[in-house]
């Protein structure tokens, strides 16, 4: 599965240019609808879940989502809620100690809100299975259908019955040391997803079993004071040489490492970069609240995501 989605997103553009051009198309609806505020308070954050969930949207079902169309806020809404819960404490004990499934908590909410979606993907799949054109393959539900409709062939053949640009952050070597150390610093994922050891494992002196569940904190590594001269600080020098010039750092992992990296790396980087730079060009942004009042305190689930905060983007012409 993982190998044909990272192979069907390269067919879609993912880390080319074609997907550089719905990220670009998505900047232009996107710096439209914060200009509509003129420079007044606005909530940015769900915008701003809205136009990146927008890209994968448009990868998935072949066309963008209106920022105020009902469906979408809810589905955000459902995902955003889910990734909050996440990171209760009786969610990792059901995970632990399945049984506590039965009792009342947040997982019951969690499993609630899955179901609300996967009755939408369900729903829309059923639509694009009856429109499904084979020798147009419009988007990435297209193709899997295309290949589930061969798997199904096959099965009953022989079964039967029986089943602004990314390329030119190379000229803007700040920008694209802002960008890292916004990721650094904000930390998204900081637990990681767990993993479990597939053999017997020594690492540094100690032994750890196969089968031992693992939790490689994204955050020890982002932090670490022996990579970055002040961890806790924002400061972009952490990624520039004393002649201003890029410098990548091998302890930059928020998509993690090795072979279960993030399968969204290229999109994402790609994302973040024409986002930022884009709204950079076209807006001045400030706090209604003043620069040392902004409470950064993140709201910590299985991701680090903002508090909910209003900001103004004040159009640069
Ligand atoms: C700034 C944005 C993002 C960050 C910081 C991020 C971070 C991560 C991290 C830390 C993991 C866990 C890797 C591990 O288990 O070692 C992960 C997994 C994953 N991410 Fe992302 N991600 C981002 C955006 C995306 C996007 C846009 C997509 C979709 C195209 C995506 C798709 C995935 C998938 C499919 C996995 C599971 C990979 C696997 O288990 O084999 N991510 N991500």
């Amino acid at each position: 599965m993982r190998r044909f989605t990272i192979s069907t997103l390269r067919d879609f553009g993912m880390g080319k240019s074609t997907i550089e051009e719905k990220i670009a198309e998505e900047c232009v609806s996107l710096n439209k609808y914060f200009a509509s505020f003129k420079g007044k308070p606005f909530e940015s954050t769900m915008i701003l879940n809205a136009a990146v969930a927008n890209i994968i949207v448009a990868i998935l079902l072949g066309y963008r989502m209106e920022y105020d169309d009902p469906q979408f806020k809810r589905l955000l809404d459902l995902t955003n809620e889910n990734i909050r819960l996440l990171g209760k404490p009786m969610v990792s004990l059901t995970n632990i100690f399945p049984l506590l499934e039965y009792f009342p908590g947040s997982h019951k909410t969690i499993l609630k809100n899955a179901d609300e979606l996967y009755d939408f993907i369900r729903r829309t799949f059923v639509e694009y299975l009856k429109n499904l054109d084979e020798n147009d393959q419009r988007s990435f539900i297209d193709v899997f259908l295309v290949k589930q409709k061969e798997v199904q062939e096959e099965i009953s053949r022989v079964i039967g019955s029986a089943q602004p640009m990314y390329s030119h952050r190379t000229q803007m070597p700040y920008t694209n040391a802002v960008i890292h150390e916004i990721q650094r610093v904000a930390d998204i994922v900081p637990l990681n997803l767990g993993h479990l050891t597939t053999r017997d494992v020594t690492f540094r002196g100690y032994s750890i079993p196969k089968g031992t569940y693992i939790i490689p904190l994204l955050t020890s590594v982002l932090r670490d004071e022996t990579q970055f001269e002040k961890p806790e600080e924002f400061y972009p020098n952490h990624f520039l040489d004393s002649k201003g010039n890029f410098v990548k750092k091998d302890a930059f992992m928020p998509f993690s490492a090795g072979r279960r990296a993030c399968a969204g790396e290229t999109l994402a980087r790609m994302e973040l970069f024409v986002f930022f730079t884009s709204l950079m060009q076209q807006f001045t942004f400030s706090s209604p609240l003043g620069p040392n009042n902004v409470d950064l305190t993140p709201i910590t689930g299985i991701t680090n995501s903002p508090k909910p905060h209003e900001i103004c983007a004040v159009p640069r012409n």
